[in-house]
């Protein structure tokens, strides 16, 4: 049996007054594979505990099946759990690891049969005589796995399995873990900080920051339509360009968007996006821009819906198949914190029950933005003392806009070149990070 898993307005504090989790509301359908994603800190682990039973909510609702659970010891939630660091037992060798919790569960029962057959299902017969220190780390979380399932689980819990293995070994498993999980068809929640694994992994993607859910969707949702700043860095790589913009909309002129020393034309006549845009005319936004929203060519060259801009070369990452091309197009970046950092939560004051409608949503903006402000708008210019521009905080590489091209391009530093946006990838952010272009589906004053 499969089962549906589902937190309401879940909290959790260790320390009185600051979240790690906060108000977390999140339903797994029976059978569906949910990745939660954040970065180091963000509360990923509570949430899978709290499900698990091995910590409790310090407020909310643990709900399986639809039934109050918040009460229910571990073994009694029948869930597997399996961690980054393997944990199997170092006196045992393979074929007892993984019969342990059957011996458990069913003390009278011989549970050779079971573990051969799950044995034989992950390919790793030879592995049962040997005991961990004889296995390799790819090995010990095949093992590791294989005693997750042979208990038949009505859940997977999976807490970063595949961390401390190298690069190669990951894909492996990963490709593996997405094959046995869907086979058996059994609920599975997936907790990584690697935005790649979630996108090949999850049939829906949880983006947590600062303990805060920001965005529950599908791969392609959480990367085509991001709900703020941190979702769209924080997804995809390499990482979107953000560009502080000003909205320009006169009334006897084309509209654009001013990006410091350049502006992209958006072209007539309008799109119902970029109308929408209008009333954003002279407030400050953040425009993003993925690397394949950007390519190099002539104004000449542009296509249906593409702008010209230019750039200048700061930086050429070459990659073997593609090249990397870090741009100066004299635009003020916009910070995004928080995307590699842990960042408590201070509690803010209780808020009333949820409501539907405009105020869900402005309610759920609210619960977006609660964990601070997802962007930070530097002053222009990051001038020192003397009016010097200062290097980029962070460990930020110089340029504003990144490109994704092919190798045959001849590009070096302090070139300059010319660039069509496309606007059809254009993203448009309002000042607190919240996206508002493409408009979101459903607009808060055309309905109910
Ligand atoms: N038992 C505990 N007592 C106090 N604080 C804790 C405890 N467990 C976790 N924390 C804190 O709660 C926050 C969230 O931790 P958690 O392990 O859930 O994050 P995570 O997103 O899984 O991080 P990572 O990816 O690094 O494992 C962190 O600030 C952590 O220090």
């Amino acid at each position: 049996m499969s089962r549906a898993i589902s937190l309401r307005q879940v909290s959790k504090s260790y320390t009185r007054g600051v979240s790690v989790v906060e108000r977390l509301s999140l339903d797994v359908a029976p059978g569906e594979f949910l990745v939660l994603l954040g970065p180091s800190g963000c509360g990923k682990s509570t949430v899978l505990r709290m499900i698990a039973g091995l910590t409790d909510p310090t407020e909310g609702q643990i709900r399986l099946d639809g039934v109050y659970a918040n009460h229910l010891e571990p073994a009694d939630r029948d869930m597997a759990m399996i961690f980054q660091n393997f944990a199997l037992y170092p006196t045992m060798n393979g074929r007892e690891n993984i019969g342990f919790p059957l011996r458990i569960e069913s003390p009278g029962q011989d549970p050779r049969s079971r573990v051969d057959a799950t044995a034989k299902m992950l390919g790793i017969e030879d592995l049962l005589d040997r005991f961990p220190h004889q296995l390799s780390g790819g090995e010990r979380q095949r093992v590791a796995m294989g005693r997750a399932i042979a208990r038949h689980p009505s859940a997977f819990l999976m807490d970063e399995p595949l961390a401390n293995l190298d690069a190669k070994l990951r894909n492996r498993l990963r490709a593996e873990i997405a094959r046995l999980t869907r086979g058996l068809g059994v609920t599975t929640v997936y907790v990584t900080h690697d935005q790649a694994e979630a996108m090949s992994l999850g049939d829906r993607v949880a983006v947590l920051r600062g303990g805060v859910l920001q965005q529950v969707g599908t791969p392609r949702t959480v990367y085509a339509l991001p709900e703020n700043v941190f979702v769209a860095a924080f997804i995809g790589t390499p990482r979107i360009s953000l560009l502080r913009g000003i909205v320009l909309a006169p009334l006897d002129g084309a509209m654009s968007i001013g990006l410091g020393r350049q502006a992209l034309v958006l072209p007539e006549p309008l799109c119902l996006d970029h109308r929408l845009l209008r009333v954003h005319q002279g407030h400050e936004v953040i425009v993003g821009l993925r690397s394949e929203a950007v390519r190099i060519a002539k104004p000449a060259e542009a296509r249906p819906g593409e702008v010209a801009i230019s750039g200048l070369v700061e930086h050429v990452e070459f990659q073997g198949h593609e090249v990397l091309v870090h741009f100066n197009t004299g635009s003020q970046p916009a910070f995004v914190p928080d995307l590699e950092a842990p960042r408590p939560v201070p509690r803010p004051p209780r808020r009333r029950r949820p409501v539907g409608g405009v105020l869900g949503r402005l309610r759920d903006r609210a619960g977006a933005l609660r964990a601070g402000p997802v962007v930070v708008l530097e002053d222009p210019g990051d001038a020192g003392q003397d009016g010097t521009e200062l290097p980029p905080p962070d460990g930020r590489l110089p340029g504003d806009l990144i490109v994704r091209t092919t190798p045959d391009h001849e590009l070096h530093h302090g070139m300059q070149v010319p660039l069509l946006v496309d606007l059809a990838h254009l993203f448009v952010f309002d000042h607190e990070g919240v996206r508002i272009s493409p408009a979101p589906a459903r607009l808060p004053d055309l309905e109910d």
